[in-house]
């Protein structure tokens, strides 16, 4: 994963100081691309532990067309929390509950859950049902039946419906490419990239997004393309990417997904083998 600490490397060495809509403050810089060669080896970041069970579970609750954290917090997946949490604060039911308490809630009351664990017509929307078009299974048919197509594309940037989510769209639109030898590529063009916690978790996500792909249209995975737009380290994780950037890669780990229809691949179908990393590194997440 050297392609990942050249990014954080870049950014550290040449990123402009930048304020930001959190307040938290950045290093940053426009317009960056990483290429990954998926025959190498999976690419999940081994300079520290990646969660990879919550890659999992949010790539099928996005192909699900879910946008309620119910399924992911039932799941034991806590990365969308602060959002929901944050609007339920501004609710006028707010009683003062802790971030703890209101999860607990959204576990154990369907109701409530259904009242204020939605992050409104974020990815599993757009995806499924984009004014009313199945974009990913449009591109599925038609990466199979015309799969020479300039056209593979599937947007979450939705203009019409962007105030309505509660954090717009970070990975906005993705490409897929099918070559002559049978090989499929994909590109994600992602809008706003946070180096140290979001982007580790798209590299993993739009791989296995990739393979998945690859599996159902019977081709073979080849390179994940990531062009970001404002890639940014925030000023609280400086020391975490310094940590990280003396730490020496480990080697790829594999995947191994269970041949089934992608609407009906599980959880458990799908297995990352041989994950070696370094520890953990924690940081907090700006909201
Ligand atoms: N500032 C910011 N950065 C992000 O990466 C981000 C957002 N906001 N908002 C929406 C989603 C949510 N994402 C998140 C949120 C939290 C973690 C996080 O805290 N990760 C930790 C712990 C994971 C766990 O064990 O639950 C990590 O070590 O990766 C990662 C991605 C990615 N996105
Ligand atoms: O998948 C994701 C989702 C979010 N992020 C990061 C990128 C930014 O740091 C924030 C979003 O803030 P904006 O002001 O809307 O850009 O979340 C990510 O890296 N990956």
């Amino acid at each position: 994963m050297k392609q990942y600490l050249n990014l954080l490397q870049d950014v550290l060495e040449h990123g402009e100081v930048r304020q930001d809509r959190t307040g938290t403050g950045t290093l940053s810089k426009f317009g960056m691309q990483a290429r990954y060669d998926l025959r190498q080896g999976f690419p999940v970041v081994t300079t520290k532990k990646v969660f990879f069970k919550a890659i999992v579970h949010e790539i099928l609750w996005f192909i699900s067309g879910d946008t309620n954290i119910k399924y992911l917090v039932d799941n034991g997946v806590n990365i969308w929390n602060e959002w929901p949490y944050a609007n339920y604060q501004k609710s006028d039911s707010f009683k003062g509950e802790t971030l703890e308490e209101f999860i607990e809630k959204i576990k154990s009351d369907a109701t409530f859950a259904l009242r204020y664990g939605d992050l409104g017509p974020v990815y599993g929307k757009q995806w499924r049902n984009f004014n009313g078009i199945d974009q990913f299974n449009k591109l599925l048919s038609q990466l199979k039946n015309n799969p020479n197509s300039r056209r593979h594309i599937v947007s979450a940037w939705n203009p019409v419906e962007v105030e309505d989510m509660l954090l717009p769209p970070c990975h906005s639109l993705f490409q897929l490419y099918v070559s002559e030898e049978g090989f499929l590529d994909l590109q994600l063009y992602q809008r706003s990239g946070d180096l140290f916690l979001g982007i580790p978790f798209n590299i993993a996500s739009y791989a296995l997004l990739l393979e998945l792909i690859a599996k159902e249209c019977d081709l073979k995975p080849r390179y994940f393309i990531h062009t970001i737009g404002d890639a940014h380290i925030y000023l609280n994780h400086v020391e975490q990417v310094k940590l990280q950037l003396s730490r020496e890669p480990k080697p790829l780990s594999k995947i191994n997904i269970k041949n089934k229809s992608i609407y009906e691949i599980k959880f458990e179908d799908i297995v990352l083998e041989n994950y070696q990393s370094w520890p953990g590194i924690k940081g907090k997440v700006a909201v």
